[in-house]
């Protein structure tokens, strides 16, 4: 199953961005704009980097009453984007409200559900009062998210496997928590695997931000992450 490889563009402002996004021009499909670069620019740059040719994924893990995620959905829906995420954790209904507004304003979008964030190990879970493990909690809210009609998903590539075996084939999987040398350590992630560990275990796409963005040449350790996804 082939693997593509999504740039999380977390960077403070658009000039920091425009070399990286200049230079992957026409090697790199998917720019993922999350909190940081939407709160600062809005749905104008969302059209911008659109404009270059990136398709993109829109991670604003939208959570809030069920009337509330519709509507923003709605308020969405008219953007060049092709993914958008919501946590899972926001129940059945809070997720038929998102798709039913995802149907009406733009049908080609995949609403992806935020299972467990991938920052969050058994003493997160247990912390917040939910007393079972990340895989469990991944299982349960990955079966609910598609009885409420999502087809995506974003989980570690840690629970991969689990949900392959569990849920329709044609799930999209979506999986940060990427790491090159496929251990945690030094920053908030902790349910990690390398890019080739997490593309053989079945993840449709993975999600890169500090990894390239860090890197002394962002562009070349893009360029290198996509030689291994293609290897794998
Ligand atoms: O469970 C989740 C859901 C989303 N993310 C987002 O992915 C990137 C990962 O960035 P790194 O710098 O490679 O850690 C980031 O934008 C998160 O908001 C996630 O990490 N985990």
């Amino acid at each position: 199953m082939p693997c593509d490889l999504i740039l999380a563009l977390d960077v403070p402002t658009r000039e920091e961005a425009a070399p990286i996004l200049r230079q992957l021009r026409g090697q790199l499909r998917w720019v993922k704009l999350g909190l940081q670069m939407f709160t600062a620019y809005g749905p104008n740059y969302v059209r911008e980097v659109a404009g270059m040719g990136f398709d993109i994924f829109l991670d604003l893990k939208l959570h809030d009453i069920p009337n509330t995620v519709g509507k923003a959905v709605e308020s969405l829906g008219p953007l060049p984007i092709k993914m958008l995420t919501l946590h899972t954790s926001g129940g059945g209904e809070m997720m038929r409200f998102a798709k039913a507004a995802q149907e009406k304003t733009n049908p080609n979008l995949l609403l992806l559900g935020v299972t467990v964030l991938t920052s969050t190990d058994a003493a997160g879970l247990n912390e917040i009062g939910v007393g079972v493990s990340p895989a469990e909690q991944v299982a349960r809210l990955g079966k609910l998210a598609t009885v409420s009609g999502l087809r995506g998903l974003v989980c570690s590539p840690l629970e991969v496997e689990l949900l392959r075996r569990t849920l329709p084939a044609s799930t999209q999987l979506v999986t940060p928590g990427i790491r090159p040398s496929g251990e945690a350590g030094g920053d908030d992630q902790k349910r990690v695997m390398s890019p080739a560990e997490a593309a053989r275990a079945g993840s449709s796409y993975i999600v890169v931000g500090r990894p390239i963005l860090k890197a002394a040449d962002p562009a070349a350790a893009a360029r290198a992450i996509l030689a291994e996804l293609n290897g794998a």
